[in-house]
């Protein structure tokens, strides 16, 4: 399959620190893939480097077959890279259904009536349709990071960058935030998760990497990741002990 996002020997330093080194990375149309990882392996870095936010120190990012590497993260946006971030911040003083037509106008460049028949799909899709008209910022955390999702779908994305949009949720309200992520793949949206709460991120992915000190040490289906002991000696022995 054809990578729909792909980083070709990434690298990235802070200083004397090296949060990434060579990492290759690549999601096709319409598969979902997990990134897990001990905190500070390089996962939201990564994200950041995919979206635009931060530009590389080496190695390339290409999309839809083309170098974006220097490409703005807007632009990115506008071509169909869509972010949902770890805290969300809606527009404060904006109804929901604004934020989302914000997207859907500034990400996707719709007008009109497709405009709104787009942010009322979205809307209906992360199960946000009855608050639409409730101010952004009177939101509790699970409807946040809906809205978070749904300004992120608004933008028309071919891939969405996903980073710990399940942290802080009751299981209950993680299982239906699956439910959201799953109806994006229907679309075949291609899906990039970052998530801390594995159990919940296995329910969607197909492929799970693991990343550590800034590189990727396993690449494969979620069995066989989770079943890797240099996963379970780098991540999964810590988060259970
Ligand atoms: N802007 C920055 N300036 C300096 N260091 C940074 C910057 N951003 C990230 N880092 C450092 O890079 C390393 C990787 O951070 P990153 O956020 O990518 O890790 P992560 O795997 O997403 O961690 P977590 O699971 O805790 O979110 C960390 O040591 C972090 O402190």
């Amino acid at each position: 399959m054809t990578p729909v996002l792909e980083g070709r020997g990434l690298s990235m330093r802070y200083g004397d620190l090296q949060v990434l080194t060579g990492v290759d990375f690549a999601v096709s149309e319409g598969e979902a893939v997990g990134i897990v990882g001990p905190n500070g392996a390089g996962k939201t870095t990564l994200l950041n480097v995919l979206a635009g936010a931060v530009r590389p120190s080496a190695g390339t990012v290409s999309f839809g077959g083309r170098d974006v590497t220097r490409t703005r993260p807007d632009q990115r946006c506008r071509m169909g890279v869509g972010r949902a971030f770890q805290v969300p911040r809606p527009f404060g003083g904006m109804t929901v259904l604004e934020n989302v037509v914000v997207a859907a106008s500034y990400g996707a460049g719709l007008r009109g009536t497709a405009l709104y028949t787009k942010a009322v799909e979205v809307l209906d899709d992360c199960g946000l349709t009855e608050l639409a008209n409730r101010r952004a910022e009177s939101l509790g955390l699970l409807h946040r990071k809906r809205l978070e999702l749904a300004r992120c779908l608004a933008t028309g994305p071919r891939v969405v960058l996903l980073d710990e949009i399940g942290a802080g949720l009751t299981d209950a309200e993680a299982a239906e935030l699956v439910a959201a992520v799953r109806q994006i793949k229907v679309g075949n949206t291609a899906i990039v998760w970052i998530e801390h709460i594995v159990h919940v991120l296995v329910q969607v992915v197909d492929r799970l990497v693991c990343m550590d000190t800034g590189r990727v040490i396993a690449d494969g289906s979620p069995g066989e990741v989770l079943g890797d002991a240099v996963v379970i000696d780098a991540y999964l022995g810590k988060a259970a002990s």
